[in-house]
């Protein structure tokens, strides 16, 4: 029901010059639901978000939160809402929980339980009194969540939430979104790594060049995704070829570097592998290539995979 969605954006279009950067955006976010705004760099999703917490001002389109709008409720719109966009700013010589204690203190104060239980739903009880400079990146995004939830919201608003972190911080990140949508919270969130969201969201909308590539659930993704493909490198990788040829669901040509890139369904794959061992065809190197979800999204994304990875 529409009353009941937390975003409600609708055909929103934001032009810069004669950049279109929204192209008639519409994402529809259900309350308690985790959401994926995906996109490489430059697709839009910043400048959506932006709308959204009314720092740009759409062209055209609608934007509602929890039924209320810029236009008929001015800053009241932001009601249960907070979040970040880009990277969160702290003090850096003041502790996590100093710079916590801080901001709630524009809010008239915040209970010291109240700060405990934030720091300990971001994982930062241990880290708590140690100065913010001192944080690793992954720990200040973490903080930043931390400082969202001051308010106590309703709707969390992340842009690029796993932007920089190591692949430790990013499942941290993750477990965290994990943790607050079990309590209820809706998530919105950008990305523009497809294995980021995945596993964390229930509805994606994939943004390519300010207008929508996709929009739907996960698994409406997973099953457009492409086979999964594996890098192989053999005793005899012509043998392998032609073992490939006759194997049926199969495709194998020979890799960007040394080696084949083998593409089918999983159970194909296994008996092509099988064929080969009872072809004397000893295996090298056995690796799976992208994810079929992070190869959908660079067709989806028309992007380069080597230039994404590069960026
Ligand atoms: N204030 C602005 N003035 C002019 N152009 C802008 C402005 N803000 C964004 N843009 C342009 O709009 C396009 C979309 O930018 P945006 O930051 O929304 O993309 P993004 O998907 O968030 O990318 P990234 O992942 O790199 O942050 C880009 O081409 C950007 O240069």
């Amino acid at each position: 029901m529409d009353s009941e969605l937390a975003v409600d954006a609708v055909g929103v279009t934001k032009t810069f010059g004669s950049l279109c950067a929204v192209d008639d955006v519409t994402v529809k976010v259900e309350a308690g639901e985790v959401y994926g705004v995906l996109g490489p760099n430059g697709a839009g999703k910043t400048t959506f978000l932006r709308m959204l917490f009314g720092l740009v001002r759409p062209d055209s389109g609608t934007i509602r939160i929890f039924d209320r709008s810029w236009a008929a409720d001015g800053v009241a719109t932001l009601d249960g809402v907070a979040g970040f966009i880009e990277s969160p700013a702290f003090y850096p010589y003041l502790t996590g929980r100093q710079n916590l204690e801080g901001l709630g203190l524009l809010d008239g104060g915040v209970r010291r339980d109240r700060v405990d239980e934030i720091l300990e739903l971001v994982d930062l009880t241990d880290r708590a009194g140690d100065a913010v400079g001192g944080y690793s990146y992954g720990m200040r995004q973490r903080l930043g969540v931390a400082a969202s939830l001051i308010r106590e919201p309703r709707l969390l608003v992340l842009d690029e939430p796993a932007n920089g972190l190591d692949p430790a911080g990013i499942r941290d990140m993750r477990a965290l979104v994990r943790r607050l949508a079990a309590r209820g919270l809706t998530v919105l969130l950008s990305s523009h790594h497809m294995d980021e969201v995945e596993e964390i969201c229930d509805n994606v909308t994939i943004m390519r060049q300010g207008g929508v590539a996709f929009h739907g659930a996960i698994a409406e993704l997973r099953a457009m995704a492409p086979d999964p493909g594996y890098a192989l490198s053999t005793t005899a990788d012509d043998r392998a070829l032609e073992i490939a040829a006759a194997t049926p669901g199969i495709a194998a040509v020979h890799g960007p570097g040394t080696g084949l890139v083998v593409t089918g369904p999983a159970h194909e794959v296994s008996s092509y592998v099988s064929a080969l061992v009872r072809a004397e065809v000893r295996l090298l190197a056995f690796t799976p290539t992208r994810t079929p979800l992070e190869q959908l999204f660079f067709m989806l994304t028309d992007t380069d995979p080597q230039e994404a990875e590069a960026a």
